[in-house]
């Protein structure tokens, strides 16, 4: 494992730590404006001069704000009373305001539309504005299980974000102890055992498989899971397809459980991020298939501001490529599971990294194997591979003793 984990490291070690810059676009939903100003807003107060002081002027006599993409083609002007000259500033230089995604947006191009040309096939629902855009047909029925997800996930945030807007939710998350250092526990892990170090998943059900445990009690399966040398531990927040839950996170968090959190859940939004960190999450699950690239960028940059990893999901080359060409990517999991199909080849993990195995070293980037690991030759066999971590749900949670099976998956007891 040495040069590669050395250099993630050194990288982590050499990254600013700095809020992210006030940038405001989702593709996630069909509300872009008042996504951005609400995130304007909630940003202007919480993140009060990312790149430049204001000038006192400028807190007196607030600007006009221009606001790209705020209607078709061409660009709204709009007085916030909120917005300082810094987050102006920021707006108008920011390389990924400017970027190829958002003038392709501009032009008229539909979510779905930028997101296919990126070999997205999971399309977004997203109520349209406009009778052109979004998929746009009530009775449009979901191609497979993971853009049945992202429906009911496009349903979920809005029901939440009215309940609780993204302003609320920043300032939460502005209160939750610090992240933990998810890549360093599993690089200690590593280091400490010999072999790929263990994200272990508190999952209740799946799609895939249906219920798995029935006698489920999260905290003492965290708490099992830690005592039998998990480096970090993730949890399945997502309610409708996994029966998991925020609340399970924020129970586990406030346990006592000292490992590093993955919120495993479907992020189509920012919000979801906030809301994880203010529920205790160290780290949150960005899935490719799911997220075009400015989405991905953007998610990237608010996970560094919350001190927040983010392990990056891909399942094919071409997601794989999109991932590596964005800057800041430390963390990525190849996911043996098709989602759309839910077939489970642990060969995926072998073949992408004989591929991109050189670029992922050379980028000090770790690499998670994620799903249908059930023996120790499974584990040695991504490993052998190139993976510094596994991440296993089924094989674990549907043991009596899901801390013993952790013994037995790796062939041998972990160190804690
Ligand atoms: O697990 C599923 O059936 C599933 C279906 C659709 C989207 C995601 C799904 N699972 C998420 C995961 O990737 C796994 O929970 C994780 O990698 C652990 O896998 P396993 O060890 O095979 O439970």
């Amino acid at each position: 494992m040495g040069a590669s984990i050395t250099r993630s490291i050194k990288a982590r070690q050499r990254a600013p730590h700095r809020p992210p810059p006030i940038l405001l676009f989702s593709f996630a939903t069909n509300s872009l404006f008042s996504v951005k100003m609400d995130s304007l807003l909630a940003a202007s107060q919480l993140h009060p001069a990312p790149f430049s002081p204001a000038p006192s002027s400028a807190r007196r006599s607030p600007p006009s704000v221009l606001v790209r993409g705020a209607s078709r083609g061409g660009r709204a002007a709009v007085r916030c009373a909120a917005v300082t000259d810094s987050i102006l500033y920021a707006l108008q230089h920011d390389e990924m305001f400017n970027s190829e995604e958002v003038i392709q947006w501009e032009s008229g191009k539909s979510i779905n539309t930028i997101a296919a040309a990126q070999g997205i096939r999971i399309r977004r629902r997203c109520r349209p504005r406009y009778p052109s855009e979004g998929s746009g047909d009530d009775k449009a029925v979901p191609r497979n299980i993971l853009e049945q997800i992202v429906w009911d996930k496009e349903v979920e945030v809005s029901q939440r974000k009215a309940k609780k807007p993204l302003k609320k939710v920043m300032e939460s998350s502005e209160h939750a102890p610090p992240a933990r250092d998810f890549i360093g526990a599993l690089t200690a892990a590593y280091s400490r055992n010999g072999v790929p170090a263990l994200i272990a998943e508190v999952k209740k059900a799946s799609p895939s498989r249906g219920v798995l445990r029935d006698n489920f009690h999260p905290v003492e399966i965290a708490q099992a899971y830690e005592q039998n040398g998990a480096a970090c531990l993730s949890i399945l927040t997502d309610e409708k397809h996994f029966q998991g839950s925020f609340e399970n996170l924020e129970t586990i968090r406030n346990s006592g459980v000292q490992c590093p959190l993955l919120c495993k859940e479907f992020v189509i939004d920012v919000w979801q991020i906030y809301y994880a960190r203010s529920k205790g999450a160290d780290a949150i699950l960005l899935i490719a298939a799911v997220l075009p690239d400015l989405d991905m960028k953007y998610m990237l940059r608010v996970c560094r501001s919350l001190g927040m990893t983010a392990l990056i999901e891909v399942h094919d080359e071409r997601e794989l490529d999109r991932v590596l060409k964005i800057d800041g990517v430390e963390l990525i999991g190849i996911n043996n599971r098709s989602l759309e199909t839910f077939e489970v080849d642990t060969s995926n993990t072998r073949m992408l990294l004989e591929k991109r195995g050189n670029v992922m070293r050379e980028k000090g980037i770790l690499v998670v194997g994620e799903s249908g690991l059930f023996t120790p030759d499974d584990v040695a066999y991504v490993q052998s591979a190139g993976v510094s971590a596994v991440l296993v749900g089924e094989s674990l949670i549907t043991e009596e003793d899901p801390g013993r099976a952790i013994a037995e998956l790796f062939g041998k007891e972990l160190l804690r």
